[in-house]
């Protein structure tokens, strides 16, 4: 028993009756899902289902009144801050993009990179070849190779968010956190960010909150529908969409 407590096996992250109250109110109520090595995962639910909560609680910028959230399977995330939590690898893009304006694509992304760094390593710091071509790699994922040396103010608002993911990729995350990504987004970009995250998920685990059911189709994996601060429903888009509760509470209003 006291094993189970400490290792969650095959798991990237691990939540188990995780519950949160605010004036009494039960943001989180026994939240319990896990996100495998490599997953891409879609979380949907109406608005005030605890979703964002939810990101809250991981990155730890909100404290749960109960439950257990671990990742890697040993890290128990709730005895560490929001620092040591993006330093340990969780990497999160919130809804509204946040790129530097008056910088290039490029510069952007050498910023991110050297912030992984800190003060130490960006004070000795010049740019490897090894650092170009992993910015080089970065503004393929993001498909922003040919913007590279226009300032940020001047790319679409999709663009935008892909440069931010791009930053976030230069974190190397093993898990990236991303809210609403497509909000906002032409339906091409929409179509776009579904295959973007697919490759992303390659090589670390992503989860993603949308309310857009189309992209949520697009991205072709699990789905956990969450409502009233635990999960409603969890499975394939087919399987999830077509479950009465999940209409009744979501689809249907
Ligand atoms: N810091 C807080 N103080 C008080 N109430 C809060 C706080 N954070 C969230 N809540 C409440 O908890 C509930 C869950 O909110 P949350 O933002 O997690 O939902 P959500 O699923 O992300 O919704 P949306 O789709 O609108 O973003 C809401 O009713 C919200 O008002």
């Amino acid at each position: 028993m006291s094993d189970m407590k400490t290792y969650k096996p095959n798991s990237l992250l691990y939540l188990d009756g995780v519950s949160v109250s605010f004036d009494g109110f039960k943001a989180l109520n026994s939240l319990s899902f896990v996100v495998e090595p490599g997953e891409l995962r879609a979380i949907i639910g109406p608005n005030g289902a605890g979703k964002t909560t939810m990101m809250d609680i991981i990155t730890g910028k909100t404290r749960p009144d109960s439950g257990e959230v671990f990742f890697n399977g040993t890290v128990d995330l709730t005895t560490k801050d929001e620092a040591d939590i993006a330093q340990l690898g969780i990497g999160r893009k919130f809804q509204k993009p946040t790129v530097f304006e008056s910088h290039t694509v490029w510069d952007n992304l050498e910023l991110a990179l050297n912030r992984k760094r800190g003060v130490f390593g960006t004070l000795f710091y010049k740019l490897s070849g090894e650092d170009k071509d992993r910015i080089e790699e970065i503004l393929a994922t993001v498909r922003l190779t040919h913007r590279k040396d226009d300032f940020g103010a001047n790319l679409s608002h999709g663009q935008k968010q892909w440069l931010e993911i791009g930053m976030l990729l230069a974190q190397e995350p093993q898990l990236l956190l991303v809210d609403e990504p497509v909000a906002g987004m032409t339906d091409a970009e929409t179509a776009e960010t579904a295959i973007l995250l697919r490759e992303i998920a390659k090589t670390r685990s992503v989860v993603v909150v949308e309310h857009d059911m189309g992209f949520i189709r697009d991205l072709g994996v699990k789905v956990t529908c969450l409502a009233e601060g635990s999960v409603l429903a969890e499975g394939s888009i087919d399987f999830v969409s077509n479950d009465p509760k999940v209409i009744e509470n979501y689809l249907g209003r």
